[in-house]
């Protein structure tokens, strides 16, 4: 790694050695909670293969955190299971506590951290926890969601089971369902809980393949109270995968534990996963997460910079707001390039500064919409290859998303009829004419369709 990423995310830590019976391990202690989410998220799987390595089998990884100066107190027993290594030759399920004595002996390196049976059953949940119910923020596109993550997060494995949540990228499923695992741990930090994500998951099986130690893969991910499994579309034609998760999943909802899923669409379009496994994702309760509105936007670029302790004026939220639209995500990244520009030229954040930080962006937004730029979106959406919007096909599937297409075409730009058949394949003007009848009749009766209209324009117009 870069000489520099070393220095600051590795040299700080504090390393102390972990000794038990039959497995070994070292914690690594990070001086503040974001330096040990940060590592949890960028290093801690390599660190991990790194240790296998070295220590010639499985090695438990710790990640503590530094104290604020307390009382010391005697470093936990190394949990039986590192989380990211279901093959660890563990003795017990990682959902039974931790045993008291005779405790392996923890043997420090450098001076002791205190990491309570709590803190190191938070450490392997995974969870963010910078991501609560607190610093989400609600609106029309996500009320729905909301209100069910929490009825789940207040009972667990009796409301709703599985809970599935969809919507397209970086709309916020990922900070919701930290914050209600989150939820769940803060009121009853016993609860063994475990974020996944659904690459991981695949590795983990994978690892358990190679090792052949799928016992304790099974006992780990049965041992849960609550499974949080984030962008199951990743699972996409992994059939061991989505064998192992089907009997996971049959040993966990028997069990009432509270399983919960995310993905970027609906259950029955998710492609390339077994229908038994979609079927039992209807017996809970799914719920979307749309793109948020304006306000939306504004409020969410404001709780955004009251996390940073940064005063946001409306106006500069707004200007922010307003050209980016679909993705919770950018709207992010374009308030930290507002807020680094202006720290980098030690000026207060205006909305000149704003202006001038965004130059790139605003240009691109401010030409006009296109209809290549629609095409994009609308395949993007309905997930056709754009190719699909000039070709002849006349599958439903390609055909009714290229007739959308050419109904938005009409609705959002000033082309006439036969430019916009000329820029779908050089079809005929009455062509587009009906598409855009149909489509304007259809939606009257169809609200799937309705609902895409509404989604596509906001996308497109914001
Ligand atoms: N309603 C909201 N309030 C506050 N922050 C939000 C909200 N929605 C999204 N965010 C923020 O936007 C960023 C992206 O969200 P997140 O990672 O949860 O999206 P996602 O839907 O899981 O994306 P992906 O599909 O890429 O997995 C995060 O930093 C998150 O905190």
């Amino acid at each position: 790694m870069p000489a520099q990423q070393f220095k600051t995310w590795i040299l700080p830590l504090r390393v102390e050695e972990l000794q038990g019976e039959d497995l070994a391990g070292v914690r690594l202690v990070a001086p503040s909670n974001f330096h040990r989410q940060w590592l949890r998220d960028r290093y801690l799987r390599r660190i991990e293969e790194l240790g296998e390595e070295y220590f010639g089998g499985i090695p438990t990884i710790e990640v503590g955190l530094a104290p604020a100066g307390g009382p010391r107190r005697a470093a936990s027993p190394p949990p039986s299971m590192a989380s990211a290594a279901p093959a660890a030759t563990a003795a017990a399920p990682a959902a039974m506590p931790a045993p008291a004595a005779p405790a392996p002996v923890a043997r420090p390196v450098m001076p002791e951290a205190p990491v309570s049976i709590e803190a190191a059953n938070y450490d392997k949940s995974r969870l963010n926890p910078d991501f609560t119910f607190d610093t989400l923020v609600t609106g029309r596109a996500n009320d729905l969601a909301r209100a069910a993550a929490l009825q789940v997060a207040q009972n667990p494995g009796v409301s709703y089971n599985p809970l599935f949540i969809y919507g397209g990228v970086g709309l916020g499923k990922t900070h919701l369902i930290h914050a209600l695992g989150n939820y769940v741990f803060k009121h009853d930090p016993r609860k063994v809980i475990r974020y996944v994500h659904a690459e991981d998951y695949y590795a983990d099986v994978v690892r358990a393949y190679q090792q052949k130690s799928f016992d304790v893969f099974k006992r780990y991910y049965r041992s849960l109270d609550v499974l949080i499994i984030d962008d199951i579309q990743f699972f996409n034609n992994k059939n061991r995968t989505q064998e192992e998760f089907f009997h996971a999943f049959n040993a966990l909802t028997e069990a009432k534990k509270q399983i919960i899923i995310t993905s970027d669409t609906y259950p029955k379009d998710v492609q390339g996963l077994e229908d038994r496994l979609i079927s039992r994702f209807d017996w809970g309760l799914t719920v979307q997460i749309e793109p948020p509105e304006l306000e939306m936007r504004v409020a969410i670029l404001k709780k955004k910079a009251e996390v940073e302790r940064i005063q946001l004026d409306d106006d500069v939220a707004f200007l922010i707001a307003k050209n980016l639209r679909s993705n919770v995500r950018e709207l992010e990244g374009a308030l930290k390039k507002v807020l680094a520009f202006a720290r980098f030229h030690g000026r207060e954040v205006t909305l000149e500064v704003a202006k001038e930080a965004l130059k790139d962006l605003l240009n691109a937004h401010n030409r006009q919409l296109t209809a290549e730029f629609i095409q994009k979106t609308v395949a993007d959406y309905y997930k056709i290859k754009v190719a699909d919007m000039h070709s002849k096909k006349r599958t439903r599937v390609i055909a009714r998303p290229r007739q959308v297409a050419m109904f938005l075409a009409k609705d959002l730009t000033p082309m006439s009829l036969p430019a916009i058949g000329e820029a779908f394949g050089g079809r005929d003007h009455t062509t587009v004419l009906h598409a855009c009848r149909t489509i304007a009749e259809l939606r009257l009766s169809d609200t799937q369709l309705n609902h895409d209209l509404h989604v596509l324009t906001q996308v497109l117009r914001g």
